[in-house]
């Protein structure tokens, strides 16, 4: 069976790739159908659900995958944020989140500006592409836990409890 993912950014293909290493996983661009930048964990959770949904109708017998990250309030602080979900070849939708992390203060107002994350990461770490590789969670945790592991245990939660449910 085919996996096919709603992204093409290599920290979420790569991460599906390394949960099911022997099945053929790609990456194809559609659009979360939420803003471009999250701000709660119910439009995170709406974007990955929606990207899921429309990589399972590209072809038979192919599960879809959809990874969104986000940022919510906890409080009144920011988080980053990320959900998963897995569409079957059958149409059963199964979700999971994923690690979060606080966000500094003064990141706050450049998102409710509506700059996206990503932007404003590379900013702050002075580097280029940070939500293609290590990722926010990666520079707030001294590389401990990278966008890609972290959009790898999010997997796992998908296929076990794919695992768990289809026999039941
Ligand atoms: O091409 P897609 O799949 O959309 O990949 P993306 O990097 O834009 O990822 P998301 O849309 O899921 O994330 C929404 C926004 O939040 C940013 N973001 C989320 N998690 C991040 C992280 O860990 N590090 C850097 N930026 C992150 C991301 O760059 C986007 O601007
Ligand atoms: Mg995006």
């Amino acid at each position: 069976m085919k996996f096919i993912v709603g992204s093409k950014n290599p920290t979420k293909v790569n991460a599906v790739s390394s949960i099911f290493p022997d099945n053929e996983v790609i990456g194809i661009e559609v659009p979360s159908q939420v803003s471009s930048q999250p701000f709660s964990d119910e439009e995170t959770l709406e974007g990955a659900v929606n990207r899921a949904k429309q990589c399972a109708k590209v072809e038979n017998n192919s599960a879809g995958i959809g990874l969104e990250g986000g940022v919510m309030y906890v409080g009144d602080r920011l988080y980053l944020c990320n959900w998963g979900a897995l569409v079957t070849p059958t149409g059963t939708i199964y979700t999971a989140s994923g690690a979060r992390v606080l966000l500094p203060k003064e990141m706050e107002k450049p998102l409710k500006q509506g700059i996206e994350l990503g932007v404003i990461m590379d900013q702050y770490a002075n580097k280029t592409g940070v939500s293609k590789k290590e990722g926010a969670i990666g520079i707030f945790t001294n590389n401990q836990l990278t966008r890609q592991e972290m959009f790898a245990q999010v997997v796992t939660l998908l296929k076990g409890q794919w695992e768990y449910w289809q026999n039941k």
